[in-house]
């Protein structure tokens, strides 16, 4: 049994994940204290939503799919009902195995996960690293568990910050990057829906060709940039207007507000 604690966003994504790639809706529990959210997510999925108790002692995995901020809390009242066996996973930002570990008593099998939205759809990216107390097969079934919504990779827990402004933040970036296209369009005169099919269909097919283990976005780049063409006028605006620049001290931000969490 599989327990999610916290039914918010990226909660409901791994929730829908994990039911649309094979586990049945009577494995996996839910605890959520808004009794609204609770009912629609029920009645959604046909999942059970039941107290945090109870999900402590029926489940041997809990998610924790609540905000950084609210973390030790749970964890202070989650640490006497834990079984000796059960594996906690969680997926806040900034927090680490070792906070998790000084909350909950006795050596716990913790792993701190970052996975990201597209989840909702089977095609999440998620980080893993593990705890003192956690062995190899139960990392192995930490990524299991979230590799049916997508891919998983393992990564030491230094780099956890940077996976969380990379990848867990990222379907954000590449969502204001569509926005920008999309009223872009409009602003030339398309409807927004032909704007969208054109700007979706691009991102998917760059994603594709970029996929390629052999491909380098700067060699894609160099290929769809025509001598004195259309590309290059575009290119020299992002350049001349910082973009590049932007965005690397974006993704350094959401890295320092990311080890900020770990600090309460
Ligand atoms: N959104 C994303 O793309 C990603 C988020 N994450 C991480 O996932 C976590 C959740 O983020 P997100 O889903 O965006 O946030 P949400 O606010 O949407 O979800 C958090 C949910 O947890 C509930 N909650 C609060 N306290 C408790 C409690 N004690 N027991 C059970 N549930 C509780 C909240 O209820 P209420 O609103 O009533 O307080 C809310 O429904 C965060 O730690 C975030 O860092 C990780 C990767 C990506
Ligand atoms: O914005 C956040 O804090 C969370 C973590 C990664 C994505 N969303």
């Amino acid at each position: 049994m599989i327990a999610i604690i916290g039914g918010g966003k990226m909660g409901e994504a791994l929730l829908a994940g994990l039911l649309a790639t094979g586990y049945e809706p009577n494995q996996v529990l839910v605890t959520e204290p808004d009794s609204e959210r609770a009912a629609e997510l029920r009645e959604r999925y046909q999942v059970a939503a039941v107290p945090l108790a109870e999900s402590a002692r029926r489940a041997a995995t809990l998610v924790l799919a609540i905000k950084p901020q609210d973390m030790v809390e749970l964890l202070d009242e989650l640490s006497g009902d834990l079984g000796s066996d059960t594996l906690v996973i969680s997926i806040a930002a900034g927090i680490t195995t070792s906070l998790l570990e000084k909350h909950l008593s006795g050596e716990v099998a913790v792993v701190r996960a970052m996975p990201n939205t597209p989840a909702l759809v089977s095609r999440g990216m998620t980080a893993v690293s593990g705890g003192a107390h956690t062995g190899e097969a139960q990392l192995d079934h930490a990524e299991s568990l979230l590799r049916a919504v997508g891919d998983v990779v393992r990564v030491p827990e230094r780099h956890m910050d940077t996976v969380t402004a990379i990848s867990g933040s990222g379907p954000a970036y590449f969502y204001f990057i569509a926005e920008t296209m999309i009223e872009a369009g409009v602003a030339m005169g398309m409807t927004r829906d032909a704007a969208k099919k054109l700007v979706t269909q691009t991102i998917s097919g760059a994603a594709a060709m970029l996929g390629d283990a052999a491909a380098h976005p700067v060699v894609l780049r160099e290929a769809v940039t025509s001598p004195g063409g259309t590309t290059a006028a575009a290119v020299r605006e992002l350049e001349r207007h910082g973009v590049r620049t932007a965005f690397t001290d974006a993704i350094e931000a959401a890295r320092e507000r990311s080890r900020q969490l770990s600090e309460g």
